[in-house]
């Protein structure tokens, strides 16, 4: 360092948008940013930066140009206190006319510092201006799903009228009823006022929104095109993006906007050196306000957090530990619980934690799946035998030798299975004579006192099958588990009481005698995919935690639960009211299009919220677009293999697209065995793993193929789901119930569809539903007519045009 100024330390940190700049440029762009703004930091008087003025920003604010590397130039925020704010990154010979010309401004409503390249945005809307819409990426809610491929044969009617339309629409500007004022008191940046008045056809939205604009413009503006009403997108959109440190948003003040979290995105600069270097994950640095807030708030006691699928509930859980962390006292325990279902989410957590806070984040960090902690639990209590647990298989085949052996054939093993999990276990059931008085018989069909008699006795037989093998089950040992830490807690609950009536003394004495130490396991328990825990994983984790402030943090989703676990989380001692139950509305994984398709999977059926209240998709959006889901309809199963094997082929040679990040679903165990060997023979000769409970084995580049039930809380670039077709989903076992028990027809239809909707919704850029034979009644009406014939990608001439991915 050389001079006095140098010693002031220089942060430098990077607005959303700039990183988006980053990521869209790829290639060196990110090592290029990366040693400018390492050597920034070291050393901000260093002549070689070549980082020339601009002009002034505001009362105390100063806009540069800093050349980086060979191709690159950034544009620069200078605030007091030696703060840089990396506003954008520009490539090429252009890059000096393009930085120079961005408007850059603080918006009104976040006060977040945005930019918009008028000209550019201007002049590609422009160009499109006369052009019809043929792609039609923002079709009607009501009408088709489709807007990749044109179908195969087109109704020239229909294509008449179409055209017709659009021409009509050519001239009349999509945002006509929304005034300036509005628009900008929404949030909209002014600056993309200009281009957005000449928008009139979805073609030229879809262009406009190419733009790397700002989030919460681009988030209101797709928010009325689909017909929001003004007043929801302020109260649902506007208001949670309202700057909080203020009530008027002061447009001259560059300093304290560069402070704001909205811009500055993360309050260590050390996190923006972090992304460049590493993956280039936004969710490390940049959160909605509203994910901010749930990530930092203090609650009175627990917190539920709900929200479809891709709207940063993982995410928001990640930030949330790391915050508990932060305000730990010092020490070498792991007084923070971070749980999920099964063991491969929780590898899932640690690498993404890692990510977020490296080791010394993990250090304090107690990550296992819940029935991983249920085991070790009783594998410490003292005199524990614990027997070998049945996987769910070997569990499936006890209840059928119980069913064989006591000649009770009216109840399948799925049913006693579930009634013993969901409703014996789940309500504690010790004896014959509580579980005939239980009332609470959520989410299972109903029976008579008679029938609860017989289902008890097969019971018993299971239970007598388990010991007399020294076997036990996951589910038995939950319930031990949750036992176990509720006679914990109770003691130490004594304790604190003894401990206030006799101020301490003999407290020493009377730990040592128990020979361990009083107190609840954790301080604090976070837990991700929520709706698919027991209600014995929830006995469990509320004794392991002190109640108080933050004690448990929960997100999960009930339309995505597939293991029907239907629990109360308010009687179960985790009350979550008012602020302290939170959803989640906005999107950032899946496009629109393929969010519209999942929708309609699972449209019409009834959710509730984890809780006594009902929970629903409203307000569920994404500001991403892009293809629509493609289908693909095969005379037979070999077919449809073989065809799944040429997409992706395909999408591997001619896209680039890493086998890695493909994956696909198949409707069973066997159906995988043959994918893969259909994958492996030539002429695909495909690398594929199977996704397992513990996930997938090594990371080598190869195609996941797995049941649907081993796609939950995983996103991949393109997913395949294969076998989607009349009778195998849903499974035409259920048909059988459809008239004998209707209750159970429709729990089984439900877990179905929540299935498939988790399925589809784990794509980030495509959606591939391929079935033979007749399709899946859960498909959208126009799949048939919309889908292409997959034989024909078998032919020798090629794929048909339009199957190309994106
Ligand atoms: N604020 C954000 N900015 C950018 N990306 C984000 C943000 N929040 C989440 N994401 C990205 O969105 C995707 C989904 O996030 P996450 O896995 O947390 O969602 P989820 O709600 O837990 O999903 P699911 O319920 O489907 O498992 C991830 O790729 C994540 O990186």
């Amino acid at each position: 360092m050389s001079t006095a100024a140098a010693k002031v330390r220089t942060r430098v940190v990077a607005t959303r948008q700039a990183h988006e700049d980053i990521r869209r440029l790829g290639g060196r762009t990110r090592d290029e940013v990366g040693d400018f703004v390492h050597r920034l930091r070291a050393d901000r008087t260093n002549r070689a930066l070549r980082v020339t003025a601009l002009r002034a920003a505001g009362d105390n604010g100063h806009l540069s140009l800093a050349t980086l590397g060979e191709q690159h130039m950034a544009l620069l925020l200078e605030t007091e206190e030696n703060r840089f704010t990396l506003l954008a990154v520009r490539e090429g010979v252009h890059a000096h006319d393009e930085l120079t010309r961005l408007t850059v401004a603080i918006n009104t409503v976040s006060g977040a510092i945005e930019v918009v390249d008028q000209s550019e945005v201007s002049a590609n809307v422009v160009a499109l201006r006369e052009q019809p819409d043929e792609a039609e990426p923002f079709p009607d809610t009501s009408g088709s799903a489709q807007d990749g491929p044109a179908p195969a044969a087109a109704d020239p009617e229909a294509t008449a009228q179409g055209a017709d339309q659009r021409t009509r629409s050519l001239r009349v500007p999509l945002f006509r009823s929304h005034d300036d004022a509005t628009l900008i008191g929404l949030g909209v940046v002014p600056s993309v006022l200009p281009a957005l008045r000449k928008v009139t056809t979805d073609t030229q939205f879809a262009a406009l929104l190419g733009h790397n604009l700002p989030e919460l413009t681009r988030d209101v503006l797709l928010a009325l095109h689909s017909g929001t009403p003004q007043e929801d997108v302020r109260r649902d959109i506007t208001l949670q993006w309202k700057a909080d440190d203020t009530d008027s948003v002061d447009p001259h003040d560059w300093a304290r906007a560069a402070r704001r979290p909205v811009s500055q995105v993360s309050t260590d600069d050390d996190a923006v050196l972090g992304a460049l270097g590493e993956s280039f994950d936004a969710w490390r640095l940049f959160l909605h306000p509203e994910q901010r807030r749930l990530a930092t708030t203090d609650f009175k006691g627990s917190a539920k957090v709900t929200g479809g699928p891709g709207t940063g509930k993982t995410v928001v859980a990640l930030h949330r530990v790391r915050h508990l962390v932060e305000q730990l006292p010092p020490g070498n325990s792991r007084p923070v619980l971070l749980t999920t279902y099964n063991t491969n989410l929780a590898e899932d957590l640690r690498h993404r934690l890692r990510q977020l806070g490296g080791e010394e984040l993990l250090r304090r960090v107690d990550i296992k799946s819940v029935d991983r902690l249920a085991r070790e639990v009783v594998e410490q209590a003292p005199g524990a035998d614990l027997g070998r647990p049945l996987d769910d298989e070997a569990a499936m085949a006890l209840w059928h030798t119980v069913i064989a052996e006591t000649g009770i054939y009216r109840w399948d093993a799925d049913f006693l299975d579930a009634e013993f999990k969901h409703v014996i276990l789940a309500q504690g059931c010790g004896t014959r004579s509580l579980y005939l008085r239980v009332s609470d018989r959520r989410g299972r069909p109903r029976i008579t006192r008679p029938e609860r008699t017989q289902v008890w006795d097969l019971v018993e037989a299971y239970r007598a099958h388990l010991s007399a093998s020294h076997r036990t089950t996951y589910a038995l040992i939950a319930d031990r588990a949750a036992g176990i830490e509720w006679s914990h807690a109770a003691r130490v609950e004594e304790q604190a009481r003894y401990k206030e009536e006799r101020g301490g003394t003999d407290l020493v004495h009377r730990e040592a005698s128990r020979g361990m130490w009083l107190r609840h396991r954790y301080r604090h328990v976070v837990v991700d995919e929520a709706q698919d825990l027991s209600a014995s994983h929830w006995r469990m984790l509320r004794a392991m935690v002190t109640k108080g402030p933050n004690d448990i943090f929960l997100v999960g989703d009930a339309h995505q639960r597939i293991y029907a676990h239907h629990v109360v989380l308010g009687r179960l001692g985790i009350e979550t009211r008012g602020r302290a139950a939170r959803r989640l509305t906005l999107n950032y994984r899946t496009t629109r299009q393929i969010l519209r398709s999942a929708d309609g999977l699972i449209a019409g059926e009834a959710f509730d919220d984890l809780d006594d209240g009902t929970d629903s998709l409203k307000g569920y959006r994404s500001v991403l677009t892009g293809l629509a889901p493609q289908f693909w309809r095969a005379p037979d199963w070999q077919t449809e293999m073989r065809a799944v094997a040429a997409l992706i082929k395909e999408r591997h040679d001619r896209h680039g697209t890493p086998y890695a990040a493909m994956a696909i679903s198949v409707p069973d165990g066997t159906a995988a065995v043959q994918m893969a060997g259909t994958l492996a023979r030539e002429p695909f000769r495909i690398p594929s793993v199977e996704l397992t409970k513990d996930g997938v084995k090594g990371d080598q580049d190869a195609v996941r193929i797995g049941t649907m039930y081993r796609f939950k809380g995983l996103e991949f670039q393109r997913v395949f789901l294969a076998g989607v077709s009349d009778g195998r989903i849903p499974h035409q076992r259920i048909e059988q119930y459809r008239l004998t028990s209707p209750d159970r027809h429709r729990q089984e239809e439900q877990r179905a569809r929540s299935l498939v909707f988790v399925a589809a919704t784990r794509a980030r850029d495509e959606l591939v539903v391929t079935w033979s034979g007749r399709p899946s009644r859960f498909l959208p009406g126009d799949a048939t007519r919309t889908a292409h014939n997959a034989a024909e990608l078998l032919s020798p001439e090629g794929p048909p045009s339009g199957s190309a991915a994106a």
